[in-house]
């Protein structure tokens, strides 16, 4: 406990120790909290049912949390809901959004990250998304989040209804606070992890 209290929580501290968290879980651990994650998600996708939710799309060689068994089963079982993914354009803090079904084309980024063609893929108007779910490392007991360091997710957020709904995913448990927040980051409604679903 006493370890706890002295260890800072700096954004780039947290992303430090997450990333080296994340990557110390063996597959058969991944395996079952992702399973665990999944099952939440479609009980709260059931009851709320959205139309449009944003989503990115996991790079699980870096041990994400897995979208992907999710937008699957939205996409056989939510008929009605669109589902929606990041581009990140490249030399830019900027992402733009496309929709996301079984046509669409994906290619690997320069962080392996899958993303749809651009220039192929249908671009969505972001006033429709009605619930985001958010990559993050680490996340503390307000809602506020650390993600690798790009600032892409607070800028995105920015632009979207204050009123969307924001859902981390998470393996881990909060911490107790970032510290150095600033003005521009913009807290979660809720993160689902695989002990608890916490609503900010
Ligand atoms: N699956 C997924 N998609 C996502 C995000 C994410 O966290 N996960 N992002 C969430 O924002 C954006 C991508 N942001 C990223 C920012 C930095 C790095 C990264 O690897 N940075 C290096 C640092 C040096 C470099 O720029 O290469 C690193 O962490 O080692 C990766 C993704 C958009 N799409
Ligand atoms: N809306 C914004 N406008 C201008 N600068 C921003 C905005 N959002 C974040 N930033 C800046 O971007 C930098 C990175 O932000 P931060 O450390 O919060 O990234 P992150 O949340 O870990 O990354 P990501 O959102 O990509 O997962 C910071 O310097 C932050 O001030």
């Amino acid at each position: 406990m006493k370890r706890n209290q002295e260890m800072t929580t700096t954004k780039a501290n947290l992303r430090q120790q997450f990333v080296e968290k994340r990557l110390a879980l063996n597959t058969e651990d991944i395996r079952l909290k992702n399973d665990i994650i999944f099952s939440v998600m479609q009980s709260i996708f059931t009851k709320i049912r959205p139309n449009v939710i944003h989503t990115f799309l996991s790079n699980t060689t870096r041990n994400e949390v897995d979208t992907w068994k999710t937008i699957h089963w939205i996409w056989t079982h939510l008929l009605h809901t669109k589902t929606v993914a990041p581009y990140v354009v490249p030399g830019t803090q900027e992402m733009q959004h496309y929709l996301l079904d079984s046509h669409t084309q994906l290619h690997l980024n320069r962080w392996q990250i899958p993303e749809p063609d651009p220039l192929i893929s249908a671009k969505v108007d972001l006033a429709s998304v009605e619930v985001v779910l958010v990559p993050l490392l680490a996340f503390d007991k307000k809602g506020f989040r650390v993600g690798y360091g790009g600032g892409y997710y607070d800028r995105f957020l920015e632009q979207c209804d204050p009123d969307i709904l924001k859902i981390g995913l998470s393996f881990f448990d909060p911490v107790d606070e970032i510290e150095n927040l600033d003005q521009h980051d913009i807290p979660l409604n809720m993160c689902v992890t695989p002990e608890y679903i916490y609503q900010f």
